[in-house]
C-alpha cells in the first residue's frame, strides 16, 4: 500500500500541496483527478521523492522511501526519458542492463501488443507512439507498484482504447496503480478509487464500485457534484 499522510509542499511561497492524505492499495487502480494546476504531478513527484515536501510522509507497504521500497515502484511519466538517439531495442538494452527487475518477455510481449517496432528511433515516434514506449518501460518492469502520469494525454480514440485494454490486462493485475488523467471517460470503467483533488486539497474520495452500486452514480457524476456548485 502507498500511504500519504498529511502531505504539505510549497514552490517558493505557493502551497501546492496543503496536507494530503490518502492511501493506494495493490492489486487496485486509484486516479487522481483535479484541473490543471491542482497537484497531481505534484504528488507523484513527491511519492517518487524527485521533488521534496516539507512535511507529513509518505509510506511504501509501511516503509519510507529507501533502497528497498524505492525497487517496488515505477513512475511513468507523459514525457519520453529514453536519450532520442536511441532506438527502441538500445532503450530496452539499456534497461537491461540498469534494471534487476526488467522483464524482457514482458517487454517483448508489450511491444508486439502495441505493433511498435525495434529498429525505430525514440526521436522519430509520434505523440502515441512516445505514449506506448513510456508504458512499455514501465510496465515491463517487475514491480509492485505503477505511477502513471496521463497516460491518454493528446492521443487519439483508437490508441487510447489501446491503452485502457492494458488497465485490464495481466501487465497491470496485481499491481497497485496511481494513474491521473483529463480523459476520465476512457477508464472512468476502470478505476477502483478517486481521488478528488482542488488546490492542492482532496476534496473527495470515494470506492468506484461502491458510490455505483449504492447510490447509482459514475465518476463523473460525482466528478459533476464535487467541482460544479
Ligand atoms: N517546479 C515548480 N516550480 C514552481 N511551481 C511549480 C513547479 N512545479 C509545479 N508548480 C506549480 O504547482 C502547481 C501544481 O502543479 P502540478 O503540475 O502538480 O499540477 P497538475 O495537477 O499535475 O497539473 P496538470 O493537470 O496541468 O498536469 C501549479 O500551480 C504549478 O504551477
Amino acid at each position: 500500500m502507498i500511504e500519504l499522510k498529511d502531505i504539505k509542499k510549497k514552490f517558493g511561497r505557493k502551497n501546492v500541496l496543503k496536507g494530503v492524505s490518502f492511501t493506494a492499495n495493490k492489486g487496485e487502480i486509484t486516479c487522481l483527478i483535479g484541473i490543471n494546476g491542482s497537484g497531481k504531478t505534484t504528488i507523484m513527484n513527491a511519492i517518487m521523492n524527485l521533488t521534496p515536501v516539507h512535511d507529513g510522509e509518505i509510506l511504501i507497504d509501511g516503509a519510507k522511501l529507501n533502497k528497498t521500497s524505492y525497487e517496488k515502484i515505477t513512475f511513468i511519466p507523459d514525457a519520453i526519458t529514453m536519450i532520442p538517439s536511441m532506438t527502441i531495442s538500445e532503450a530496452m538494452q539499456f534497461m537491461t542492463d540498469y534494471y534487476d527487475s526488467w522483464n524482457q518477455e514482458r517487454a517483448d510481449e508489450i511491444l508486439g501488443f502495441f505493433k511498435l517496432e525495434k529498429d525505430d528511433k525514440i526521436s522519430s515516434l509520434s505523440k502515441g507512439n512516445t505514449s506506448k514506449i513510456n508504458l512499455l518501460l514501465g510496465l515491463a518492469l517487475d514491480v509492485d507498484y505503477l505511477l502513471m502520469d496521463e497516460p491518454f494525454s493528446g492521443i487519439d480514440m483508437f490508441t487510447r482504447e489501446q491503452i485502457a485494454d492494458i488497465f485490464t490486462s495481466h501487465l497491470v493485475e496485481d499491481r497497485g496503480v496511481i494513474v491521473t488523467t483529463h480523459e476520465i471517460g476512457d477508464i472512468e470503467h476502470l478505476i477502483d478509487k478517486a481521488i478528488l483533488l482542488e488546490d492542492g486539497v482532496v476534496l473527495h474520495e470515494f470506492d468506484t464500485e461502491e458510490k455505483r452500486e449504492t447510490e447509482g452514480k459514475s465518476v463523473v457524476d460525482v466528478m459533476r457534484e464535487v467541482y460544479v456548485q
